[in-house]
């Protein structure tokens, strides 16, 4: 009897990864959400999806995530599947008194956490159900061209990106490792009317993408067993603007 296919999405609290959630429970999947708290729509969710569990998990605390991944490691049988989609999103001129702790947090959110899972449950993917397990790294278009707005979270976006070709070299065959370049697909509530035209003018698919074009990248990467070490761009040609 064919086991059931395990994922483990970081950040799924709201927003893409509560998307991604919802999306792999419709698909068939087991669900382990990393989220920093366990309330709204994911705890709501937990409650009519049995495949879904919540393992609490702050990329800010060493411990929580020694914790999260020991509880993983104890519990899941298998891993299918790991989206890291966890990630601060602010400018840097909202941080000159607090420039360096910020630059921690950003580096611990889009480098350490994903490090850190990706070697900590290694076992666990080799011991898949699929044909290849996969791990995706949600980077940003900026990661190759930065906004210098923005320079300490694009700087950390690239260095999950470089994490990414690391570990396509070290985990092949058996474990396939990819990254996903967004552009603009949701705006934050905090992005102007000002920003958005401006953004959106420069894009040109100018309107936001939504979470439905960065799951249909992802679909495509899971389906294609010849993919690993890609990058793949959805940003409506934001990047060639
Ligand atoms: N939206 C867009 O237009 C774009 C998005 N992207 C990338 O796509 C991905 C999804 O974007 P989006 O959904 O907008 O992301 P959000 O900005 O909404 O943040 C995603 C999640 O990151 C988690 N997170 C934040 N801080 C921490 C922390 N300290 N520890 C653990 N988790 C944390 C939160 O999950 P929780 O609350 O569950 O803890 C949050 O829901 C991100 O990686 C983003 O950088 C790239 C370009 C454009
Ligand atoms: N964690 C996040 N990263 C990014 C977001 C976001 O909402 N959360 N949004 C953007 C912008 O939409 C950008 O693509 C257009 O200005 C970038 N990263």
């Amino acid at each position: 009897m064919t086991k059931q296919p395990i994922a483990l999405i970081t950040g799924a609290g709201r927003r893409l990864g509560l998307h991604m959630t919802r999306y792999l429970l419709a698909e068939g999947w087991q669900v382990i959400a990393l989220s920093r708290s366990h309330d709204g729509e994911l705890a709501e969710l937990a409650t009519t999806n049995a495949d879904l569990s919540i393992v609490t998990c702050d990329a800010l605390s060493d411990a929580s995530v020694d914790q999260a991944i020991a509880h993983i490691q104890r519990t899941a049988s298998h891993l299918d599947f790991v989206l890291h989609n966890a990630s601060l999103y602010e400018k840097d001129a909202a941080h000159t008194d607090d420039a360096c702790a910020f630059y921690d947090q950003l580096y611990q959110i889009h480098m350490k956490l994903p490090a850190r899972l990706n070697e900590g449950l290694r076992s666990q993917l080799e011991k898949r159900v699929r044909t290849t397990a996969n791990i995706i790294h949600i980077t940003d278009i900026y990661a190759s061209n930065p906004n210098p707005e923005y320079a300490l979270y694009c700087s950390t976006k690239a260095g999950l990106e470089n994490l990414m070709l690391s570990f396509a070299k070290r985990l092949a065959p058996s474990i396939r490792v990819n990254a996903i370049q967004p552009g603009p697909i949701k705006f934050l509530p905090e992005h102007s009317d000002a920003d958005k035209k401006q953004v959106l003018s420069e894009t040109l698919l100018p309107v936001e993408g939504g979470f439905e074009a960065l799951q249909q990248a992802i679909q495509s990467i899971l389906d294609n067993e010849y993919m690993t070490a890609a990058i793949i761009r959805v940003d409506g040609g934001r990047s060639v603007t």
